[in-house]
């Protein structure tokens, strides 16, 4: 008989209870608890065994609304090990999309908080699926069983996980939906298994060291790389808006080794961190991404670090996650300055593993690969990828799927990113914003980051964005611009000037003449850096006329 091997991304965690069963995997400081790898090994095992009593088995889609804390953890890899499907969906993105995400998924089983039960009796989410209700934190009220029954009915359970492969369905992972309607990423065992050695490979993480997430599904790669998380007290879906002293404080007592937080995150806590005074010599590497991180986030970030760490942002989407990294010191010593003058910004060189590509600008299917597609080096085009950390196909949505997946019979399928760029001679990557952003006016395509790169390099402007009004072909480009939260609106004209005679000195941002001031970006809900143009664009229009 053929022997097939199992892959189960439960596996990571149950090595590490093994090889560091008394280390922290979960310190949850605002309850004052902490699960040690052991514990949640054990906990996770019990879980399963009670999820399976209620139904909850392999297979079985499984919408996961609960905030990080030891709940979600223990629940997580619960049903991976169950060989069900979590599927996670951003809270914040709005009870409207919520609906839709969830009738896309069409999951039988849903696990929430009290308030997630309450928003799904009010606005319908999955009625026409869900078949079983788990409530964490709470009673039989909610109208789900709690999951300290659960875990009661599971207790003593000795659990062996499912036998998934490598190509079974692991999870579903909704987009942030920046660019339209969120789509759910479909991941398999496999999938996530890459993840996790890249990541690994990467960033050279150890097990024993301290993570402290602010991002909650990257939070829960933690305890597969054996590390311990630290888990903020803080609005997850709003980081923008974290509270500074919190974040600095929870990594200065715990020594935390590695962080990840979104550039708008990094944003407010390294101007805070920098005008105090306030260092983190624990810290080993800040992990960034979602949106470019502009040069003088990472500048301050350095000065809150100690001369050996770094700041790394690695460059990928939920779809496909880690394409490419690169480190504060090669951007704040080289191409940072390139980006400053129209070349677009550099997400390094392609990971160990992945195969990458710079396709025509199309926005057609692609049915088939063949070898002639792939552009020569800096021709700026598509960026499109292929390797095992690669998800396959959107779940329920096949026009999408058809948009962004080429199928390639040598290596299975292609994913187009969505993004534009080029690579350089050196194999470097160098981003250039989004597909669906470029702007096309009579005489050229204009591509955002490039010229927003050039704007942004005036010391009073905090961020700009180029959108596009009319009808493509015909796109009148327009350039937005937020201002430096302490510039007074009356310097306003005397910097229209200035970012005029910036702009005129490159010929792609010279013919750039509108130029409208925006008192506060609208961005999307998961980074809160991610500059949601289509917005923009019709705020733009709006003001013209
Ligand atoms: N290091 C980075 N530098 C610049 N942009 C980045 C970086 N990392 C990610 N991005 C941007 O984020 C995108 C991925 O975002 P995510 O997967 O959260 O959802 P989304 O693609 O915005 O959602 P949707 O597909 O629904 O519009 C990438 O395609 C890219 O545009």
């Amino acid at each position: 008989m053929p022997h097939t091997e199992i892959v189960n991304i439960s596996r990571p965690l149950t090595e590490m209870a093994r090889l560091q069963p008394d280390t922290p995997a979960i310190i949850f400081p605002q309850d004052n608890r902490t699960l040690t790898f052991r514990e949640l090994d054990a906990e996770s095992d019990c879980l399963a065994a009670g999820l399976e009593h209620i139904g909850i088995t392999r297979g079985t889609k499984t919408a996961l609304l609960v905030p990080p804390g030891p709940e979600l953890f223990a629940l997580t890899f619960a049903l991976f090990k169950a060989g069900a499907v979590p599927v996670f969906i951003d809270p914040g993105i709005g009870a409207r999309n919520m609906k839709g995400c969830l009738a896309d998924a069409e999951p039988t089983a849903f696990i929430g908080i009290p308030k997630a039960h309450v928003a799904r009796r009010l606005f319908g989410w999955g009625k026409k699926s869900l078949t079983t209700l788990v409530t964490v934190g709470g009673g039989r009220i909610w109208g789900g069983i709690p999951l300290a029954e659960i875990a009661k009915s599971g207790r003593g359970a000795d659990f062996t996980p499912a036998a998934t492969g490598r190509n079974e369905i692991a999870a579903i992972l909704f987009t942030s939906g920046s660019t339209g309607a969120p789509k759910g990423a479909i991941y398999t065992h496999g999938t996530f298994s890459a993840q996790v050695e890249m990541l690994r490979n990467l960033y050279g993480i150890r097990p024993g060291e301290i993570d402290l997430p602010t991002f909650p599904l990257f939070a829960l790669f933690a305890p597969a790389l054996g590390m311990t998380a630290v888990i903020p007290q803080m609005d997850f879906t709003r980081p923008g808006h974290v509270n500074p002293q919190r974040i600095l404080d929870i990594a200065t007592k715990y020594r935390a080794t590695t962080m990840f937080g979104s550039p708008a995150l990094l944003n407010r806590v390294s101007r805070y961190a920098v005008t105090r005074g306030i260092k983190l010599p624990g810290l080993k590497r800040i992990i960034s991404a979602g949106a470019p991180v502009p040069a003088a986030v990472l500048e301050r970030c350095t000065q809150m670090l100690s001369d050996n760490a770094e700041i790394f942002t690695p460059y990928g989407a939920t779809e496909a996650l880690p394409v490419s990294s690169i480190g504060s010191r090669e951007i704040l010593g080289e191409t940072g300055r390139l980006t400053g003058e129209g070349r677009g910004i550099c997400v390094g060189r392609p990971v160990k593993g992945v195969s990458l590509a710079i396709i025509p600008i199309s926005d057609d299917p692609i049915v088939s690969w063949n070898a002639d597609l792939p552009l020569p080096v800096w021709q700026v085009g598509e960026i499109t990828v292929s390797g095992p950390q690669v998800s396959r196909a959107y779940l329920n949505r096949l026009e999408a799927t058809r948009l962004a997946k080429i199928p390639d019979p040598a290596r299975g399928f292609w994913h187009r990113m969505g993004d534009l760029g080029y690579v350089d001679n050196t194999g470097r990557i160098w981003f250039c914003g989004r597909k669906a952003h470029r702007i096309v006016t009579a005489t050229e395509t204009l591509f955002t980051i490039p010229v927003e790169g050039v704007f942004n390099t005036h010391p009073k402007v905090f961020r700009t964005a180029l959108v596009g009004v009319g009808k493509q072909g015909s796109q009148q480009p327009i350039l937005c611009v937020e201002l430096e939260s302490k510039v007074d609106k009356a310097a306003q004209e005397q910097i229209r000037r200035e970012l005029m005679e910036i702009g005129s000195r490159y010929p792609h941002t010279r013919d750039i003449d509108k130029i409208l001031f925006h008192p506060a970006f609208p961005v999307d809900i998961r980074h809160n850096a991610k500059i949601f143009r289509e917005k923009l664009a019709l705020w733009a229009e709006g003001k013209l006329s």
